[in-house]
């Protein structure tokens, strides 16, 4: 399912999405009948290291890191060269897809420790991955290379000058192939696992599942380049996939921004001229890598690439419209559930020595708007991970709807329709608010859904920019994801943070009409009691991870307990 809007690409929205892969085949072809036949072998590695790099892109959009790729690439050639050894029947288009597809369960294997390692500790373990690949290719030959076997081309792309065209095609297509998947489901979930893995979860998506797919996908990113390499070279040797050639090619996508398309042919212009021009300069080309380490310090130390700096400049010409916020109008009374939806039974949850919540028995109504308060350190967001999943130690037993949830990772709570929103922000920035929406939802909407939800909410406009927008329209956009969602039960930590007072209290009015209008009970945590006055049938109250109070919102904050956990003191919160 496509997710992005086609307004968040100005370009494709003005030419059309066919445009840019016909501009781009025409470059191609005009290059190919004009350009001097050394250039054209050059362009062509160019493109190689393109394909290879729009693989590594894909690692990057979930914020993983893989310093092995030319180990997968090596795994694309080796196959190419063993099926044109045995002649295996397709041709070389043929074995370079089968080198691809080889790849990839070695992209699912280095993705398990990616399960649990991040940042610096996951790039070592990729590291050690592409050493060994050398250590493993070095000592033995790849196939055809003692007998002298050059790879095959079939007639139609047998000289350098059709070769070039044939990997233009294919990096056009992989291109498209990329862009594509970028606005899928399984696109988002990348995007989403590489801003904050709990948020993802919490959305009913398998973080596992969106890491190990972006490795294997990668993979076979890598292993396509290996298997064009074959083509262009005829015979491969180690030498073309050295450990220092992949940090190199990782390098050059922190700086060029492989993420991008453009970014992925740049950094291939970087890999496959700059190290030419400094030949003929007269310069050791080993130069270049330090050229291009300089680069990626400077890419990180600006905190972007320079494709995303571009994306970015290109982006502020058009700033996101910010709805006006709504006035807030008292809709009455909330309404009071009666049949138990949420049943929770001595839930306990220790962090060592500290009890963080003890025996706490809860009840949220169906049909309802509860409020859940206390002070600041209560236990309201440990109660909040304990429910959704994120806490395995937690003790005592929750019920969804008659349902137990006792022991479901956090992604399936979410699919028996328990939401969560996050006291921190958690909308991933690389999304547009419909591709947000849609993933966020986790089920197939229509754009009037989508349309419907924005607007109760006054979300901003479905083609903005998830990183244009403020935090008080990240959280409300949170919650419209919630909604979108149509679980049982949302828990909305904190939802107004960021918000204005006023702004709160629309929120508050919006809310009270969620139980009829979505079909859900939502617990509201909060620390604006005007806004859970506002909002709230009934309200619980903790005070050092145990309930002290529940009842009517009026009846509780006047009880000189609930006072007095809030204040210290016997004055009633009026
Ligand atoms: N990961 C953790 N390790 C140790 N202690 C923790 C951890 N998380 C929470 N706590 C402790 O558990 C208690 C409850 O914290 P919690 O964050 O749930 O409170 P809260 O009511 O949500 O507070 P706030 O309103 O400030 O968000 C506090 O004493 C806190 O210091």
């Amino acid at each position: 399912m496509r997710l992005a809007d086609k307004q968040a690409n100005p370009a494709a929205s003005v030419l059309g999405p066919l445009a840019q892969p016909a501009v781009a085949l025409l470059v191609i072809a005009v290059a190919a009948a004009v350009v001097p036949q050394y250039w054209l072998f050059l362009a062509t590695s160019v493109l190689v290291s393109a394909v290879a790099l729009l693989g590594l892109g894909i690692v990057g959009r979930a914020g993983m890191n893989s310093l092995c790729q030319l180990a997968f690439a090596a795994v694309g050639a080796w196959t190419v060269a063993q099926l044109n050894v045995w002649q295996a029947p397709g041709g070389l288009i043929v074995w370079t897809i089968a080198g691809g597809v080889a790849a990839m369960p070695f992209g699912v294997l280095i993705g398990l420790p990616a399960l649990r390692l991040r940042g610096v500790h996951l790039a070592v373990v990729t590291l050690g991955f592409a050493a060994a690949a050398d250590v493993v290719i070095a000592a033995v030959n790849f196939p055809g290379v003692e007998t002298f076997e050059q790879v095959e081309r079939p007639m139609f792309i047998a000289t350098d000058r059709q070769y070039f065209v044939y990997a233009g095609v294919l990096f056009v297509v992989a291109a498209i192939g990329v862009e594509w998947l970028g606005r899928t489901r399984m696109g988002a979930a990348w995007r989403a696992v590489r801003f904050s893995e709990r948020a993802t979860a919490a959305s009913g998506t398998s973080v596992a599942r969106a890491k190990l797919s972006a490795f294997a996908l990668s993979a076979f990113g890598a292993g396509l380049a290996g298997g064009l390499l074959a083509g262009q070279v005829g015979m491969i040797t180690a030498q073309n996939f050295t450990t220092i050639s992949s940090l190199a090619l990782f390098v050059v996508a922190v700086m060029a921004g492989s993420e991008y398309v453009g970014g992925a042919l740049f950094g291939g212009v970087l890999i496959a001229f700059v190290p030419e021009i400094f030949r003929r300069a007269g310069i050791n080309q080993d130069w270049a890598n330090v050229l291009f380490g300089v680069g990626a310090v400077q890419a990180l130390s600006q905190g972007s690439s320079v494709s995303e700096g571009l994306a970015r400049r290109l982006r502020a010409r058009r700033p996101a419209r910010v709805p006006e916020p709504r006035p807030s109008q008292d809709v009455g009374a909330p309404p009071l559930g009666t049949r138990p939806l949420l049943e929770v039974e001595g839930l306990g949850v220790r962090f060592g020595q500290v009890v963080a919540l003890e025996n706490v028995d809860l009840v949220v109504p169906e049909g309802t708007v509860m409020g859940l308060i206390g002070p600041n350190g209560a236990g309201k967001s440990t109660l909040t991970d304990a429910l959704s999943g994120f806490l395995t130690s937690a003790t005592g037993s929750v019920t969804l709807d008659g349902r137990k949830l006792d022991g479901m990772p956090v992604h399936r709570r979410a699919a028996a329709g328990l939401r969560r929103t996050f006291q921190q922000d958690r909308v991933p920035t690389g999304l547009t608010v419909g591709a947000y929406l849609r993933f966020a939802a986790h089920r197939s909407v229509t754009r009037e859904e989508l349309e419907e939800v924005r607007t109760f909410l006054g979300c901003p406009a479905l083609n903005a920019h998830v990183f244009d927008l403020d935090v008080g329209s990240r959280r409300l956009l949170e919650v419209a994801a919630a909604l979108l969602a149509r679980p049982k039960l949302i828990i909305l930590d904190e939802p107004a943070a960021g918000l204005a007072h006023a702004e709160s209290l629309a929120l508050a009015d919006r809310l009270v009409e969620v139980p009829a209008r979505f079909g859900a009970s939502v617990l509201l945590i909060e620390h604006d009691l005007d806004m859970v006055r506002r909002a709230c049938a009934s309200v619980v109250v903790l005070d050092f991870g145990s309930v002290i109070a529940s009842g009517p919102p009026a009846e509780v904050l006047a009880r000189p307990e609930v006072a007095r956990a809030y204040l210290g003191d016997e004055v009633a919160l009026t």
